[in-house]
């Protein structure tokens, strides 16, 4: 999400979520039209929230005291993907085959609905067991944690068992085992996504996919992430998808040759 941006009515945005653009049980259906909802209803009022208009404009702040005004008015905020996003990259995941996804930023759980749908599906079309498919979903906020569980709780077998949440500060929970890597979605506060890739990168898997929201939003602090998969002879393809604020698809490919 981006403040910047002007909002949009939720329920134009909620309107791309048709039957037809997701393969999920009807209940998880309607799960995710009520969590897009809340989601979509926080940020509206967020936008026009007038403490936030005045924290913007207050260069009294330090990085420190900002971090914590910004720390503390996230932590009970949704903040998911838009419906729209989320579709993609559902369908996305789905094209691709993945079946090893691993989720920077998990809140209460909305992408990680879609990317648990998306895994499952493939590991069924290609006869793999639950346990060699899975996303893995990573939520520093205990609170969230708690009540994302409770969200896959709810939607149940379909989801609920190709995801691994692991909590705490993704830069340690993400030090150790990986399997090789299909998909990643950089959805968290853009100065955590260059060191998570340099740890997620030598486990990609050759043609992995990389999404990362709203990188064409004014101010994003993408610039490292950008610079590194954009550079002359970086291993990846790159390009900003046309969506509100932007929505970056790299794939990895190392080795690839340009002659
Ligand atoms: C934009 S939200 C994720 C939304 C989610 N992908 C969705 O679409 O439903 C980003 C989340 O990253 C979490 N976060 C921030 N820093 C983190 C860190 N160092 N380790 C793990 N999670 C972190 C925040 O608490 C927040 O809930």
């Amino acid at each position: 999400m981006s403040f910047a941006a002007e909002p949009n009515p939720p329920s134009d945005a909620l309107d791309v979520l048709t039957k037809s653009a997701i393969k999920a049980p009807a209940h998880v259906f309607d799960l995710l039209r009520r969590l897009h909802q809340l989601s979509l209803d926080q940020e509206f009022a967020l936008k026009n929230d007038q403490t936030i208009q005045k924290w913007k404009k207050n260069t009294d702040l330090d990085a420190a005291q900002r971090k914590e005004f910004f720390d503390n008015l996230m932590r009970d905020k949704f903040i998911a993907l838009t419906p729209d996003k989320s579709i993609f990259m559902y369908n996305l995941a789905r094209a691709s085959g993945a079946l090893n996804i691993v989720e920077c930023g998990t809140s209460y759980g909305v992408s990680t609905i879609y990317l648990a749908l998306a895994v499952g599906q493939n590991a069924a079309q290609k006869g793999v067991a639950a346990g060699g498919a899975k996303v893995i979903a990573t939520e520093n906020e205990p609170s969230k944690a708690k009540q994302a569980r409770k969200y896959w709780e709810e939607a149940g077998e379909s989801v609920e068992r190709y995801i691994e949440l692991r909590e705490g500060d993704l830069t340690k929970t993400l030090q150790a085992d990986l399997p090789p890597i299909d998909f990643v979605l950089f959805d968290i506060w853009s100065p955590m996504v260059m060191p998570t890739l340099r740890i997620l990168e030598p486990k990609l898997k050759p043609g992995a996919i990389l999404l990362a929201d709203n990188t064409a939003a004014p101010g994003n602090g993408y610039g490292e992430f950008l610079s590194h998969i954009r550079g002359d002879g970086a291993p990846y393809t790159d390009m900003t998808l046309p969506f509100q604020d932007g929505l970056e698809m790299a794939v990895y490919s190392p080795g690839s040759s340009t002659t």
